[in-house]
């Protein structure tokens, strides 16, 4: 298959991860150029537009999808503005990377799947970084070789500094713990099956009515279980970790020792304050890697069964959250079209 010439990529979505992903493209990803921005705050688009030559700023989806300079789409909008874009590019047959989490529900996550298989063939990605990381990816490497034996539980911790205004008790599951849900899938090769979430006695350095921190356990179709701290105002830093528990042994990610130092009597390192830093390479690769399967004319990465399955597992874990006790998961049949 011939390699396209440069992929001109609209940009949906202009926040935080949005403008992070137009720099990426601008100044770390080749094969790509940004083409198009699109936000709803359309003095936003055009003052990320203006960062890039030749960037036109829209405020409507559709049209910048109609546009002839772009070839590829890449959504960064919230959680709730990503079926309607994804269904948009479907309907233009463009190639789609669309962050985390794919949708925030089961029920609108399986509408994109059957969308996509109505083409026919895989057209998205779901933006799981986690998979780009290279502790990550030495880990699954790891207990691919079977040196440890088979996995018995996976242990994960995932702390943000501070929560954004809008975040709700719902989000720490459906847009925090996404991440664990697609890590534990990937990790182990397992489907999960049943999750708890538990009520710790909020911090009080969270917000009014934020139950924050969780606590959540899977249950997997191999009979692991997976264990999730889930603390969006713990206050000092980004922590993510991850500890495999195996028959022969055991191996952990995220201990972030980069650099020690010794000074004045203490020793110690710095913490990363930001998804932004902490996964900035992840990031790059996965972004990269997006783009070469695209010019190839393939798509590579985590599919939007992916995204259906992690959307499956947090709408029970919201729902374990709120009702209280363990959920079962439903999964429809695995199609064809995702092996
Ligand atoms: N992979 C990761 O680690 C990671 C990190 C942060 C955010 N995210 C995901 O990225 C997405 C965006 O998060 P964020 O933190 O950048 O949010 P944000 O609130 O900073 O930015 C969202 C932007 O989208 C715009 N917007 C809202 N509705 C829109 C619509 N219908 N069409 C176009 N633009 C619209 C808003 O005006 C805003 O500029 C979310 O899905 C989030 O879960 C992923
Ligand atoms: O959207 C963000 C993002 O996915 C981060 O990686 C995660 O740590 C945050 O908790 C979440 O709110």
């Amino acid at each position: 298959m011939t390699e396209r010439a440069t992929l001109g990529v609209a940009v949906i979505g202009t926040g935080k991860m949005g403008a992070d992903h137009v720099r990426r493209i601008h100044e770390v990803v080749s094969g790509a150029r940004v083409s198009a921005v699109v936000d709803v705050d359309a003095e936003r688009a055009k003052t990320i537009a203006a960062r890039v030559d030749g960037c036109t700023a829209y405020t409507d989806p559709a049209s910048a999808m109609a546009a002839a300079d772009v070839d590829a789409v890449l959504i960064a909008s919230p959680g709730p503005a990503h079926e309607a874009a994804l269904l948009q590019a479907f309907e233009h047959d463009l190639p789609v990377l669309c962050e985390k989490p794919l949708t925030p529900d089961a029920a609108s996550a399986l509408r994109v799947v059957e969308a996509e298989q109505r083409l026919g063939r895989r057209r998205a990605q779901v933006g799981f970084m986690r998979r780009y990381d290279t502790e990550y990816m030495k880990l699954k490497s790891l207990l691919e070789t079977g040196q440890l034996g088979r996995p018995l539980m996976l242990h994960n911790r995932h702390r943000n500094a501070a929560s954004p205004p809008f975040f709700t008790s719902s989000m720490l599951i459906s847009d925090s713990v996404a991440h664990e849900t697609d890590v534990t899938r990937w990790l182990l090769g397992h489907e999960i099956t049943a999750v708890t979430v538990m009520r710790p006695t909020p911090s009080a350095n969270a917000p009014d009515d934020l139950q924050d921190p969780q606590f959540v356990v899977f249950e997997t179709d191999g009979g692991a279980l997976a264990d999730v701290e889930i603390f969006v105002n713990c206050g000092f830093g980004y922590q993510v970790q991850a500890e495999a528990v195996c028959e022969r042994g055991t191996a952990r990610i995220g201990d972030g020792h980069a650099m020690v130092t010794n000074m004045a009597g203490r020793w110690g390192g710095t913490i990363a304050q930001d998804f932004v830093e902490r996964f900035a390479d992840a990031y790059d690769r996965e972004v990269q890697a997006w783009v070469d399967a695209t010019r190839r004319g393939e798509v590579t990465g985590p599919s939007v069964w992916d995204g259906y399955a992690a959307a499956a597992v947090c709408e029970a874990g919201v729902r374990s959250l709120n009702e209280g006790g363990r959920m079962t998961v439903e999964l429809v049949e695995r199609p064809a079209l995702y092996g």
